[in-house]
Formats: C-alpha cells, sequence, structure tokens
C-alpha cells in the first residue's frame, strides 16, 4: 500500500519554475530514493512533502495526511533531516535528544536511539566537536525521536568520507529495518544503487523514471561494456554481429557494448578471425549510466 502519494506537483519560487510535475507513489516499508543534479527539484519535493513549503499545484498525501493541512499530525508521522543539521555549538548530544524528544507526545525513548546511532560514547560532547559523521548520527536520531513512520532524509551523506559514508547507509538499512519507510534524497548514484528499492530520477522539475535500480540500469542501451586490445581495424568483424549494440575504437583500445550475450558473441566473432584480444576487461553499467542514458548529463559534475 502507498504510504506517500504525489500526483502532479508544483513549485514556483517567484517566476521560477522549481518543480514542474512530479508524480510517484512510495510504498510503506521502502527505501525510496529521490536522485536528480543540483536543482533538479528534489529538496522542494520532500520540504512539499514534510509541509515545509507550500505546493502551488498537485496533491499530496502522506499517511494519508495533506502535509499543509494536517502538519500537526504529520510532524507526530514524519521524521525530517534536512540538508545542513546545524545546531548550537555548545549544545550536547544528549541534550539535544531530550529536547527534540520533549517536542513530542510520545517519543521514542531517546537514550536507546543514542546507541542505535552509534553516539552513545558521545552523549557528553558538544555539537561544535562532533565529526561530520557524527553530527549526520546525530540529526538521523533527531529525525526519528519522534517515532515516525517515514523519515525523510536529504542529502545525509555529502561531505562524508567513504568509511563514514559506508557507516551511514548501514545505519538507514537499520532504521529500515524498524518497519520506518525512507525517502532518501541523494546525488550520490552508488548510495541509491546500494540502498534504495526503488528511485524516481528528478530532471529540470519533472520525473524522468521511477524503477528499481535494476530495472533502471536494465534499461540502459548497452548493459555490458567489454573493453580490450586488437589490431587496428580487426574491430571491423565485430559489426555485423547482431548481440553487439556498439563498436567503437578509441587509440589502442576498443570498446563493445551490448547486452547480456555481447560476450560470447565478441569471443565467437573474433576466435572465427583468429584475433586474440589483449587485456579484455568486462564493466557492467551502473546507475551512473543510466542517469546519463534517462538525463542526458551525468549525475554529478564530476563524475
Ligand atoms: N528558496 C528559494 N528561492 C528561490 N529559488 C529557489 C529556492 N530554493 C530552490 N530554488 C531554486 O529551485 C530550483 C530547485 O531547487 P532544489 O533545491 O529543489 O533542487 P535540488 O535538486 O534539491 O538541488 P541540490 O541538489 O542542489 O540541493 C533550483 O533552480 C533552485 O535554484
Amino acid at each position: 500500500m502507498a504510504i506517500i502519494e504525489v500526483t502532479n506537483l508544483r513549485k514556483m519560487y517567484g517566476s521560477q519554475v522549481a518543480v514542474d510535475d512530479v508524480s510517484f507513489a512510495v510504498e510503506e516499508g521502502e527505501i525510496f530514493g529521490v536522485v536528480g543534479r543540483n536543482g533538479a527539484g528534489k529538496t522542494t519535493t520532500v520540504e512539499c512533502l514534510s509541509g515545509l513549503r507550500a505546493a502551488d499545484g498537485g496533491t499530496i498525501g502522506v499517511t494519508g495526511l495533506d502535509p499543509r493541512r494536517d502538519r500537526a499530525e504529520l510532524r507526530r508521522r514524519v521524521g525530517v533531516q534536512l540538508q545542513d543539521c546545524s545546531l548550537p555549538d555548545k549544545l550536547r548530544v544528549r541534550e539535544a535528544l531530550r529536547l527534540y524528544a520533549s517536542f513530542y507526545d510520545r517519543p521514542a525513548p531517546w537514550e536507546g536511539l543514542l546507541e542505535e546511532v552509534g553516539l552513545g560514547p558521545k552523549r557528553d560532547t558538544a555539537f561544535a566537536k562532533l565529526s561530520g559523521g557524527q553530527r549526520q548520527r546525530l540529526s538521523i536520531a533527531l529525525a526519528l525521536v519522534g517515532d515516525p513512520r517515514v523519515a525523510i532524509l536529504d542529502e545525509l551523506t555529502t561531505g562524508l568520507d567513504p568509511h563514514a559514508r559506508r557507516e551511514t547507509w548501514e545505519l538507514i538499512e537499520a532504521v529500515r529495518a524498524r518497519g520506518v519507510t525512507i525517502v532518501l534524497v541523494t546525488h550520490f548514484m552508488e548510495e541509491a544503487e546500494r540502498l534504495c528499492d526503488r528511485i524516481a530520477v528528478i530532471h529540470r522539475g519533472r520525473v524522468a523514471a521511477v524503477d528499481t535500480p535494476a530495472g533502471l540500469i536494465g534499461a540502459v542501451d548497452g548493459m555490458l561494456r567489454v573493453t580490450f586490445r586488437c589490431p587496428p581495424g580487426s574491430e571491423g568483424v565485430l559489426r555485423s554481429a547482431p548481440e553487439i549494440a556498439r563498436v567503437v575504437r578509441d587509440g589502442d583500445e576498443v570498446t563493445v557494448t551490448g547486452g547480456d550475450d555481447v560476450l560470447l558473441a565478441l569471443t565467437a566473432a573474433l576466435s572465427a578471425h583468429r584475433i586474440v584480444p589483449m587485456g579484455l576487461r568486462v564493466e557492467r553499467a551502473t546507475l551512473d549510466d543510466a542517469f546519463l542514458a534517462i538525463t542526458g548529463h551525468a549525475a554529478t559534475d564530476e563524475a
């Protein structure tokens, strides 16, 4: 059953359209990814979901509530961690949790939550003295202190080193295992591929695709990429094989793409002509490739 339903969401900032026409549904218990480049409209979308912004058009249902009309009740059911969690420098970890718990009638036992997110040893540490990863753990704990059914996590691992990022991923999986539905905004494709059951790709304020990571990757033309070296021109024998979608030479190297049967077709065609592929390596398409195919852009400028 869908716990979140968004239909034709539209949001303007002055004359600028931030979210044009966004529709998707999130099933209970899912980790649902919202991915897109900077400025695609991800944060605006989740801010509308959490009642922090009023939409200009469309409808939103979160646990059956309208985020603007039923804001008070929504706050009890939805935990929100927004970009750039910032607290007063001197506020200690346990003080922050106790303070946030006081906002709710029936908060989660925050002492247990502290242990669960691995901040037990840091309970007396001031916010300013926490590392980036510890701050993110605290922001997750604060999003969960109201014992929500849905947690909205926005760019949770931006700025973390790979180790802290992996630890945060494990924490997110543990939160889902407690039955919390998670909406995860990210522009890290590896993160989305690893964590999410389904992903909405937002591009220029619209949903360009919604599917499982495997579904998005499977739709990429050329799921397998085989790279090798062979004498110049000899790769021509590959062009007639129907299983091979593309043959590209770049200097010494030839890259061949196609579906799951591309490797067999390639080795058969080469061996029939006694051509030995040197330094052969096979790579599977990733969510980065799928993102590029769907939007026409790499997910991040660095990618
Ligand atoms: N408060 C605001 N006032 C005016 N324009 C805004 C405001 N917030 C966002 N925008 C604009 O709306 C568009 C969508 O922004 P949004 O923050 O939703 O994108 P995003 O996908 O979350 O980007 P990022 O990954 O950089 O956080 C962008 O063009 C942005 O510049």
